[in-house]
């Protein structure tokens, strides 16, 4: 091959490079279709076509791209995929476009199906419907209405199926539903613990069809929860599926439920739990009473000082929780530790209680420096996660640290290392677990270190 012929090739590429970075549309297809090789090539920036359009949100451009039949997995020399580059710029579209899991695209993209900074446990599939919890007309009528949903809890673990038995995929877990006529005699038990959750939200108006529209003038169904102490082995004969069970660990097993669902657990098992915790009036030590469909307890005690103005004693509870991304002040690394309860290689980020009378950035700050004796400067807020192990919210917060000595204190963590950012690389994308595993992709966790990797100054 003669220099010429190289550089004419060469030309050829970066014609294409660019016409993709443009959004040229018909002299992408007219090139492709008469050089299909250039699919896949990388110009001097180590971008392909695919990355340059997913840089620049040309919609159109990637689609035909994909359809060419373009490798949407290589990675730039940052190991960067499309997929990454369009999340970081923004464009959801072409995100979606690239995060669809039916190609095994779930394998290399963990977090695909996942809205941008929508974390597990956190979407509201229900709407909450906070006004009608003081009307018990209301709630005694749709208790009883055959259109009602029940979810049934155990011990504070919810009735699911396994859909795919073996699998520990999330999606193989569905809740069981129940109508009132199952459960009815649970209700008039007095250890029974009834709550409401919302009613199931409506499509909205514009996409519907006339005869959806005369359906949607009966209220859609409401959602309630229950928590029993009845024997767990009998209440499983109540169901009709199969493979029914109670998930023995929670922390584990509530990681396989769909998006939808985990969002309704999340709610049901933290006020659930609230109140299988605070039975008794935490001021006179009285007896109390549920109230306004499972959020408020009220005593019994007329002479309590709890009745007199408002008080967070009858309040289901919140412990707010900030779990940080410590970054190494050369932008390189970051700050990952390890519990001995932890699997195996598993490294997290450090997480902690926020005190009383403390701001967010304080207990970043402080929990870093307790755990890994690291001092930590900038602290800024990514995004949060309800974690109902029985209460938390999860803060997620990216922090610059200071100083880089690690001194473990040992009570609570085993080891606390600095990780260069190709190892993390390594084990996120790559699914290399020879040096360190990081939590599951449903844990927030997981999202701030994907969070961190996507923020790349090279984009
Ligand atoms: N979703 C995720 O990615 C992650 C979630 N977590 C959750 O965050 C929580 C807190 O993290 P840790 O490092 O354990 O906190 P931490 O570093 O503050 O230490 C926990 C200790 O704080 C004390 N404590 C203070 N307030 C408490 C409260 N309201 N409830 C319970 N204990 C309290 C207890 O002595 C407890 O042993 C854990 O419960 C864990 O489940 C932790 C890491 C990752
Ligand atoms: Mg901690
Ligand atoms: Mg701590
Ligand atoms: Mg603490
Ligand atoms: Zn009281």
């Amino acid at each position: 091959m003669t220099s010429l012929q190289l550089s004419a090739k060469e030309e050829m590429l970066e014609t294409f490079l660019d016409a993709a970075a443009r959004g040229d549309l018909s002299q992408v297809s007219t090139l492709l279709s008469n050089t299909p090789s250039l699919i896949n090539q990388t110009g001097h920036s180590g971008w392909t076509a695919l990355m340059l359009a997913a840089r620049n949100g040309h919609h159109h451009v990637a689609e035909k791209l994909l359809l060419f039949g373009c490798d949407k997995f290589s990675v730039n020399s940052s190991s960067q995929t499309a997929y990454d580059i369009a999340t970081f710029w923004g464009h959801r579209h072409i995100a979606g476009l690239l995060g669809r899991a039916a190609d095994g695209c779930g394998r290399i993209l963990p977090g695909a199906d996942l809205h941008p900074h929508e974390n597990y446990f956190s979407r509201e599939t229900l709407d909450r419907q906070s006004g009608r919890r003081t009307d018990k007309v209301w709630l005694e009528a749709k208790q009883s209405d055959s259109e009602t949903v029940y979810l049934l809890f155990s011990n504070l673990s919810p009735m699911v199926r396994t859909v795919c038995s073996g699998n520990t995929e999330q999606g193989d877990m569905k809740l069981c539903l129940f109508r009132f006529e199952e459960v009815k005699d649970l209700l008039q038990k007095p250890s029974t613990v009834t709550i409401f959750l919302g009613i199931e939200k409506t499509k909205s108006p514009s996409s519907s069809s006339s005869s959806e529209k005369a359906e949607s003038l009966s209220e859609p169904p409401v959602w309630f929860a229950i928590n029993t102490d009845e024997d767990a082995a009998a209440l499983l004969e109540r169901c009709r599926e199969k493979n029914c069970s109670f998930p023995r660990s929670p922390n584990r097993d509530l990681l396989k439920l769909s998006e939808e669902e985990a969002g309704v657990v999340a709610q049901a098992r933290s006020v659930l739990a609230w109140h299988s915790r605070y039975s008794f009036c935490p001021t006179c030590g009285g007896a109390t009473k549920m109230e306004e469909g499972g959020y408020k307890r009220s005593c019994l005690n007329s002479e309590c000082r709890s009745l007199q103005g408002v008080h967070n004693t009858c309040y289901p509870r919140v412990d707010p929780v900030v779990i940080m991304l410590v970054i190494h002040p050369d932008g390189n690394q970051c700050l990952l530790g390890r519990k001995k309860v932890f699997p195996v290689r598993m490294f997290s980020c450090l997480a902690g209680f926020v005190e009383p009378g403390e701001t967010l950035e304080e207990a970043v700050r402080r929990e870093t420096e307790e755990e890994s004796g690291v001092t930590v400067g900038p602290v800024q807020y990514v995004s949060c996660q309800p974690w109902p192990m029985p209460s938390n919210l999860m803060i997620g917060c990216l922090a610059v640290a200071v100083s880089t000595d690690i001194k473990v204190d040992e009570k609570e963590i085993e080891e606390a290392r600095w990780f260069p950012r190709q190892q993390v690389i390594d084990s996120l994308f790559r699914g290399d677990r020879s040096v360190f595993v990081i939590p599951p992709r449903q844990t927030i966790a997981h999202q701030l270190v994907r969070h961190w990797i996507c923020m790349n100054s090279n984009l």
